[in-house]
């Protein structure tokens, strides 16, 4: 395939998927990657360094990634005559299958609309997978952040979150409060004048296809609940229908029956025969359980925004988004990112923490079956840890700790696999 500004390696081959959507993976693999605009120049590099030395330690040689870089944000821009996003990118990322993704900008209140939820929309990667755990040693808030160990599968294509927005006083806006009143009888609008719109688009086919796979994920790692986050009770047939629609599949696909008259359902794992607790928290009440009973929580399914606040949220609990890892993923495309931003204040300072980049690699590593090299990912974070070199987000809050810089950081993890 010939790209206008991607060149592709000489050495490699692509990652293919079967019908199962297993993937068959060459020893030497194309990994599309996007470096990111901000902080993405600082910690792109130090994570294709850390994972070629974990691949390399694995397999001595047997197995190396052929990194292909791609362009989106800044550097598209740049390159590519003012195209933000370039249809090459998407292109790249469909035909190798599994990619990697340094943040990308989003102006607030105008400009231009998110990147990176046109990247979910456009390559349908309907589930946001961000584990949530802790590693010993990092400093946390809160007193047991051994307890958080929480999977958020974050719904990451409808919603509030699709960008279905008329800005006040424009005649889109104008147009659909006029229909909102005069055809459909609304009359809460407080302030029908000047008034921004937002539409919030949640499907039964779009809940329960990531839903499906949070129940799915329960059932091959043996966790013990599933637990749907909404605010069904105000909005009762967005996030409310959400909810019954998940517990609705539960049953259907999972054979779920209530628990104790219901709403709450249990299933049995069919693999381990253990009981999987299938049930419901209104978003408000569990953003408060998440900081009083971690420990209740394990697998979590939630809309598009409500993930996106839950998941800095528990990031928070255990270190910070400094290592808080992510998967955006459909049946066929995997792209993995960081859950943080561009922190543009630290751009370019070699300053902040690639952690969660790395440990978006090392999930895209066992993706791949390459676990021997991300278990040594996790070797080397716990050991650039616990010896107590760590980059400022951490040594603020520790004592006596060593502080290091974002590819310092990288260069201890690398010592410790
Ligand atoms: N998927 C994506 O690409 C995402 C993009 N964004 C975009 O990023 C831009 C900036 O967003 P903003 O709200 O400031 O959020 P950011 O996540 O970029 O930064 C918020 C704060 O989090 C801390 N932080 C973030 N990354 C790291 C890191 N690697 N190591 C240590 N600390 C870190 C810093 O805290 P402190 O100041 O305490 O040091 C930073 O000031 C916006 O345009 C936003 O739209 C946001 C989220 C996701
Ligand atoms: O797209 C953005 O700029 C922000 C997205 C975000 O915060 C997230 O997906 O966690
Ligand atoms: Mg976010």
């Amino acid at each position: 395939m010939g790209y206008k500004h991607i060149q592709v390696p000489a050495a490699g081959e692509r990652i293919t998927v079967n019908d199962d959507y297993s993937l068959n993976v060459p020893d030497n693999p194309v990994i599309p990657y996007i470096e990111g605009d901000g902080i993405g120049v600082d910690i792109s590099p130090v994570m294709i360094k850390v994972v070629d030395a974990a691949v390399e330690k694995a397999y001595a040689g047997r197995k190396k990634i052929s990194w292909m870089e791609i362009y989106t944000g800044e550097k598209a821009a740049e390159l590519y005559e003012g195209d933000w996003f370039p249809e090459e990118t998407l292109e790249a990322i469909k035909a190798y299958s599994v990619a990697i993704k340094g943040p990308l900008t989003t102006p607030v209140g105008g400009g231009f609309r998110s990147l990176n939820v046109a990247l979910r929309q456009e390559l349908d990667l309907y589930t946001c997978l961000r584990p949530v755990r802790w590693f010993e040693g990092v400093p946390s808030p809160v007193k047991k952040p051994g307890d958080c160990n929480i999977v958020i599968f974050r719904e990451n294509s409808e919603d509030i979150y699709a960008g279905i927005e008329y800005k006040a006083g424009s005649e889109e806006a104008q147009k659909v409060v006029d229909f909102l009143i005069n055809e459909m009888g609304v009359t809460k609008i407080r302030f029908p004048t000047q008034v921004g719109i937002g539409v919030k688009p949640v499907s039964q086919e779009g809940t329960q296809r990531l839903v499906r796979k949070a129940i799915q994920y329960a059932i091959d790692q043996d966790l013990p609940s599933v637990t749907l986050v909404h605010k069904g009770n105000i909005m009762k047939f967005t996030e409310g229908a959400f909810r019954d629609w998940g517990y609705q599949l539960a049953e259907k696909e999972f054979g779920a029956e209530l628990l104790d008259g219901g709403p709450w359902m249990t299933l049995k794992n069919p693999h381990s025969g253990k009981d999987i607790v299938i049930k419901d928290v209104i978003a408000d009440a569990m953003l408060q359980q998440i900081l009083t009973r971690p420990g209740d929580y394990s697998v979590v399914a939630t809309l598009n925004l409500n993930g996106d606040y839950l998941s800095d949220a528990l990031a928070a609990q255990v270190g910070g988004i400094g290592i808080a890892p992510g998967a955006n993923l459909s049946d066929t495309v995997a792209l993995f990112e960081a859950t943080h931003g561009t922190a543009p204040k630290y751009a370019g300072q070699d300053k902040v923490n690639p952690g969660s980049l790395i440990l978006s690699a090392e999930m895209m590593l066992r993706h791949m079956g390459w676990n021997e090299a991300a278990d040594l990912i996790i070797k080397g974070m716990n050991g650039a840890i616990q010896n107590r070199t760590v980059t400022y987000d951490f040594e603020r809050l520790m004592e006596d700790a060593e502080l290091v810089s974002c590819s310092g950081f990288g260069d201890k993890m690398i010592e410790q696999m």
